[in-house]
C-alpha cells in the first residue's frame, strides 16, 4: 500500500520537475524550447503531437494492450523514457489519461475514457503473462473469472477496493466448466476489454491438449486409450507409459490398458500436459435401497448433474455449504453401494447422522468402520487411517462398491492414495472445502477423483446460504520489552513459538469473550502450553489430541446444547479452547465466535478452515485473528486473511493499544 503511493509520488515529483527544469531551460534560450512550449501551450510545436492522445493511442496499439509503462510508450513512440513520462504526465493533467498502480509493477497509463467504459470495474490484461488485474471486480467479473483463471492475489485485504491479480495456468483451463473451447473464449472474452489473439490461441491449445486422449470401455469390457493421433500415440503416450501401464496396441491410435494402471496412466499424461477425459463405464455396485428426503438447493442440484454427467468429481464448497447433503444426493443417485472415507471418527458419526437425517435409508444399511467399530454395511463409513492400513484390505474388497466418497478430499494419505487408485472402475466423488492446496496435491485429487466441481463460493454467499463472517485480524503488542528481545534473538521455529504464545494474547481472549459473552466461542490455538495457559487463566474447558474420546464428545455435545435457562445451565458449556484436533469438520453449528489465538505458521487450508468453523447458516459470526506486532504472524496473517477475501469474506485490520 505503503509502496503505491510511495511510486505515485515520485512520479508526480519527477513530472513537474522535469517539466519545472524545461521551463527554465527554455527561459535560457535552449534548443529544447519547442518542448517547454508545449508544456505550457498544447495547441502549438512538434512534441505536443507526439504525445498527444492519439499518439498513445498508437503506442497502446503497438504493444497490444491497453495499457503502457512510460517506458513502452517511449520505445513505441522513438523518445526518451523522461520525456514519455513528462507527456504523459501532462495527459494525466488534462485527463485524458489515467494511471494504476500495479503492485510490484512500474505505473501504468490508460486512455481515461477507456476507464470511464467501466466506472466501477477496471480489467488490464497481460496477455503474454496470462495475467488479468481488475480493480474494483464485480461479481459477474469474478464468477466468471473463477471458470478459467486462478486468483492469485488480491492487493489489499478490502476486496471492494483493490485490485485481483488472475492467471490462467494450464490446469485452469483443463478444469474449467464448459463444454467446448468456444464456451470458454466467450466467457473470457465478456470480461476483457478486447480480443488478445494469442491468448485465446494458448487457451484453445491448452484445451485441445486435456481432450487429446480418453480413456473408454471396449465392448468386451477392457479399457482403451484412444489417442486423437497416431503422433500422441507415438510421441506422447509412448513416452510417458511402459509395459505396466499398457498392455498392448490395439491399433496406431489405440492401446489396451492395464486396468490396474488407469490410475498411473491418469497421472503420467496429466504430467505430461494431456489431462484424459474418463469415459469409462463404472461400476454402480450393488443396489443399495436410499432415497433423498430433502429438496436440495438449486447450486446442489448443479453439482449432483454435473457429477453425474462426469461420473467423477470433487464438489468444492466453503464448510456448511451443503456438500454432505449434496452427496447423500449422490449416493442416492447412483444408487450402488457406497463407501465414505473421512479424516476421524467424529466426522463418521456426524456423517450417519446426516445420512439418516437426509435420507430414507434404513439404519441397519449403515456401517461405522473405524477404531472403535466394524461393520462393513452397503453403506460403510471408514476413517482414512483405518483405511489406509493393510490389514483393512477388507475394507474395499469385501463388497461391490459403486460409489466411493472422499470426505475432506485433501487429507487424503498417500496409502488411502495407492489402496484407492486401485478403485478406478467406482464412481469417485470429493468434498472439499479447500480448493487451494499448498503442498500440490491438486493434480493427484484430479487424476485419483476427478475436476473440481462448483468452485465459485461467491454464488453461494449471494445466494445467502452461507453466512458471511466478519473477520478482523487483531495486531497484539507483545507484552513487554523482554517478550520483544525474546523474540528478536530467538530464530526459527522458537521465533514462530514465541510469537504464538505471546503471552498478552491471554488478556486479549479474555476481552474479546467478555465483550461477546452472549456468543458461544471456540479458541484455537497450535501450542499445547498456550492452549493450558489460555484455559486456566479465563476457566474454559480445553480441548487438545491427549483428550480422551469421550471426554471430547462430552464437551462437545455441552457446547452445543442450547442451555435453557431451565435444565442444564451447570451443564452448558459457552466456550472451548480448541488445538489442532477442534480444527476440522466438527460440526458445531451454534459456534457464533472464533478467535485464532495461534497457528498462524500453518496452511491457508488451516486459515480458511478456521473462520469456516463459524461460517455456518445459523447466528451471526465472528472471527478474530491475533497476530503479533511485529513478528512473522503480521505477514501469515494477512496473507490467510486475503486468501478468505478472495472468496467474498469481508476483513478488517484493528491495532490492539499497548
Ligand atoms: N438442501 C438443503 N436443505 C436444507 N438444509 C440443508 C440443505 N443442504 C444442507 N443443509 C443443511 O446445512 C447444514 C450444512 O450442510 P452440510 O453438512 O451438508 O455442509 P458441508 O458443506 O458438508 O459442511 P462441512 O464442510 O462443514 O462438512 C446442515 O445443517 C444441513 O442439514
Amino acid at each position: 500500500m505503503t509502496d503505491d503511493t510511495g511510486d505515485t509520488d515520485t512520479a508526480a515529483g519527477d513530472a513537474s520537475d522535469s517539466a519545472a527544469g524545461d521551463a527554465s531551460d527554455s527561459a535560457a534560450g535552449d534548443a529544447s524550447d519547442s518542448a517547454a512550449g508545449d508544456a505550457s501551450d498544447s495547441a502549438a510545436g512538434d512534441a505536443a503531437e507526439d504525445f498527444s492522445l492519439d499518439r498513445f493511442h498508437e503506442a497502446l496499439e503497438a504493444e497490444e494492450r491497453p495499457v503502457a509503462t512510460a517506458s513502452e510508450v517511449a520505445r513505441r513512440l522513438g523518445t526518451s523514457q523522461a520525456a514519455a513520462r513528462d507527456a504523459l504526465a501532462a495527459l494525466v493533467d488534462r485527463g485524458d489519461v489515467d494511471r494504476l498502480d500495479v503492485e510490484s509493477d512500474p505505473v501504468v497509463f490508460f486512455p481515461t475514457d477507456w476507464g470511464r467504459l467501466a466506472t466501477r470495474e477496471r480489467v488490464v490484461a497481460f496477455p503474454d503473462r496470462r495475467e488479468i488485474v481488475v480493480d474494483r471486480p464485480t461479481q459477474f467479473t469474478r464468477a466468471r473469472l473463477s471458470q478459467f483463471a486462478h486468483l492469485v492475489d488480491t492487493t489489499g485485504t478490502d476486496p471492494g477496493t483493490r485490485g485481483y491479480l488472475y492467471r490462467i495456468r494450464q490446469e485452469d483451463v483443463w478444469a474449467a466448466p464448459f463444454e467446448d473451447a468456444d464456451g470458454l473464449i466467450a466467457s473470457l472474452r465478456s470480461v476483457l476489454p478486447r480480443r488478445f489473439e494469442h491468448l485465446e490461441e494458448w487457451i484453445r491449445d491448452q484445451w485441445r491438449r486435456a481432450h487429446r486422449f480418453r480413456l473408454y470401455t471396449h465392448e468386451d469390457g477392457y479399457v482403451v486409450l484412444q489417442a486423437a493421433s497416431e503422433s500422441l500415440m507415438g510421441n506422447v503416450a509412448d513416452q510417458h507409459l511402459d509395459d505396466d501401464h499398457l498392455r498392448a496396441p490395439i491399433s496406431e491410435t489405440e492401446a489396451w490398458v492395464n486396468e490396474d494402471a488407469v490410475a498411473a496412466v491418469k497421472r503420467a499424461l496429466y504430467d505430461a500436459g494431456y489431462p484424459v477425459e474418463d469415459d469409462r463405464d463404472l461400476d454402480v455396485g450393488d443396489p443399495v435401497d436410499i432415497d433423498l428426503t430433502t429438496d436440495l438447493r438449486g447450486y446442489q442440484e448443479t453439482w449432483v448433474e454435473t457429477f453425474l454427467d462426469a461420473r467423477s468429481g470433487v464438489y468444492v464448497g466453503p464448510p456448511g455449504s451443503g456438500k454432505t447433503v449434496a452427496a447423500i444426493a449422490t449416493i442416492a443417485a447412483v444408487g450402488g453401494e457406497t463407501l465414505i472415507l473421512v479424516p476421524s471418527r467424529e466426522l463418521a458419526g456426524q456423517w450417519r447422522e446426516e445420512l439418516l437425517e437426509h435420507s430414507t435409508i434404513d439404519p441397519a444399511d449403515i456401517g461405522l468402520y473405524h477404531g472403535g467399530r466394524k461393520e462393513i454395511r452397503p453403506v460403510t463409513i471408514a476413517t482414512y487411517q483405518i483405511a489406509g492400513m493393510d490389514r483393512h484390505r477388507a475394507l474395499f474388497d469385501s463388497r461391490k462398491w459403486g460409489l466411493i466418497c472422499f470426505d475432506e478430499a485433501h487429507h487424503i494419505s498417500s496409502p488411502v492414495y495407492s489402496r484407492t487408485a486401485e478403485l478406478q472402475t467406482k464412481h469417485r466423488l470429493g468434498l472439499s472445502a479447500t480448493p487451494v492446496r499448498e503442498t500440490g496435491s491438486e493434480e493427484e485429487i484430479y487424476t485419483l477423483i476427478g475436476r473440481p466441481i462448483g468452485a465459485d463460493w461467491d454464488e453461494l454467499f449471494e445466494a445467502g446460504f452461507v453466512q458471511e463472517p466478519e473477520v478482523e485480524i487483531r495486531y497484539v503488542p507483545w507484552r513487554d520489552e523482554m517478550a520483544r528481545n525474546e523474540y528478536a534473538s530467538a530464530d526459527g521455529r522458537e521465533r514462530r513459538r514465541l510469537a504464538a504464545e505471546n503471552p498478552a494474547k491471554i488478556e486479549e481472549v479474555r476481552y474479546l469473550l467478555a465483550a461477546h459473552r452472549d456468543k458461544k466461542a471456540l479458541v484455537f490455538i497450535e501450542y499445547l502450553d498456550q492452549g493450558e495457559a489460555i484455559a486456566d487463566a479465563l476457566g474454559v474447558p480445553f480441548i487438545s489430541g491427549e483428550t480422551p474420546h469421550r471426554e471430547r464428545a462430552e464437551l462437545f455435545r455441552r457446547f452445543r446444547d442450547d442451555g435453557g435457562e431451565s435444565d442444564s445451565d451447570r451443564d452448558d458449556v459457552d466456550a472451548l479452547v480448541v488445538s489442532r484436533v477442534g480444527d476440522e469438520g466438527i460440526d458445531l453449528p451454534n459456534a457464533e465466535l472464533a478467535i485464532v489465538a495461534s497457528g498462524l505458521g500453518g496452511s491457508r487450508r488451516q486459515g480458511s478452515q478456521r473462520a469456516g468453523r463459524t461460517m455456518r447458516p445459523a447466528g451471526s459470526a465472528l472471527v478474530y485473528v491475533l497476530a503479533t506486532r511485529g513478528s512473522s504472524e503480521e505477514e501469515f496473517a494477512q496473507r490467510q486473511m486475503r486468501h478468505l477475501a478472495r472468496k467474498g469474506i469481508r476483513v478488517r485490520e484493528t491495532n490492539v493499544a499497548e
